[in-house]
């Protein structure tokens, strides 16, 4: 049995975690204000695929949390907050976290997120990861709609090491529990690259769909928004050079492609511009935006995106 802390229980920490739960494994969550007070008083409600994952799991503020657990109570914490928060979670947890020896696995979209994490309790401690083909969010508090075959891909952060390491062994043991429970999970030698890959989506339509209302299939089915879609894909895969990852025109097809045969999701940046929440634009377009930069290229498309979006949203 693996326990599991979930840190940022939102729409996909929620949806996960419930998938753990159901096969036995200890997980515990953080959240707060009322998605918090549901889960105490309620418990975990998640609508996936026709069916209802119904829950007690324990679940606690960030306060509560390091008053009552020691980090190396867990075999694995789980970080699934929006890339805006990485930053003020790693200054409320990030001398508890030094306190364990425990791993780290980042589930959140963006390339920026497990150099923050590695900076704070080291890099031999961060699992790099990626949420795939998955839609999963908070509709009221306690109760969360997911959908998606919602698989995981993670590895060693930056790349793996040595085969037969203990890392790699915990590596394939978080594997087999996920797998067991209907994750179905990839080990990556190199997840950094399958992050800048995953990227390439959130950039081709997360800050779109926020500006447009539009779902991914609109995006991605419209001639008129595809081209945008394709243009800004191919400026992540430009971009991606300014981190030594080098994406190739089989990674801009390929995820077009993914994107394209997903379901008609929400995008997360739409669902938060629906709520009036921060946006991970500075995560996804500005990370591209910053590299293009650095390279001495233009990205047209993304920073048009970016600005009417930035402008609409203030
Ligand atoms: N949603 C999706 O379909 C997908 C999301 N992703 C990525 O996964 C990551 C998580 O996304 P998602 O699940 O949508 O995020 P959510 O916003 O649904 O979940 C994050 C949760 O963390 C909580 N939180 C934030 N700060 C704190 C804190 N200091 N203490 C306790 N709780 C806190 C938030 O509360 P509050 O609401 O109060 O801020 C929220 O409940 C993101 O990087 C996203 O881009 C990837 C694939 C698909
Ligand atoms: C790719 C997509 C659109 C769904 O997995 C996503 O990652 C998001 O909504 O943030």
């Amino acid at each position: 049995m693996l326990k599991l802390l979930m840190v940022g229980a939102g729409g996909i920490g929620s949806y996960y975690a419930a998938r753990l739960l159901e096969s036995g494994h200890r997980v515990v969550l953080t959240a707060r204000g009322a998605h918090l007070d549901a889960l105490v008083s309620n418990g975990l409600k998640v609508h996936y695929g026709g069916r209802e994952l119904i829950h007690r799991p324990e679940a606690f503020s960030h306060q509560q949390l390091v008053a009552r657990f020691h980090p190396d109570d867990f075999d694995v914490i789980v970080i699934a907050l929006k890339s805006t928060a990485t930053e003020s979670v790693v200054d409320e947890l990030g001398a508890w976290l030094r306190q364990g020896r425990v791993p780290v696995l980042s589930l959140q979209n963006g390339v920026d997120n497990e150099p923050l994490l590695a900076e704070a309790i080291g890099a031999e401690r961060i699992i790099g990861g990626l949420a795939v083909r998955i839609g999963g969010h908070i509709v009221r508090p306690g109760v969360v709609e997911a959908e998606g075959v919602a698989e995981i891909v993670m590895g060693e952060w930056p790349a793996a090491r040595k085969p037969g390491s203990a890392r790699s062994l915990l590596l394939e043991k978080l594997a087999a529990a996920f797998d067991g429970s209907g994750i179905p999970t990839t080990l990556s030698d190199n997840v950094r690259y399958e992050l800048w890959r995953k990227l390439v989506i959130n950039n081709g339509v997360n800050p779109l769909s926020a500006l447009t209302g539009l779902d991914t299939r609109s995006l991605t089915h419209r001639p008129e928004f595809s081209r945008i879609v394709y243009g800004m894909m191919a400026e992540t895969v430009e971009a991606s050079r300014a981190d030594d990852v080098n994406l190739t025109k089989e990674d801009l097809h390929e995820m077009f492609e993914l994107i394209s045969s997903f379901n008609a999701i929400k995008t997360s940046m739409l669902i938060d511009r629906e709520k009036g929440r921060p946006l991970e634009l500075d995560s996804i377009a500005g990370a591209v935006l910053k590299r293009c930069a650095n390279l001495g290229i233009d990205a047209p498309y993304t920073s048009t995106i970016a600005t009417l979006l930035k402008q609409q949203a203030s």
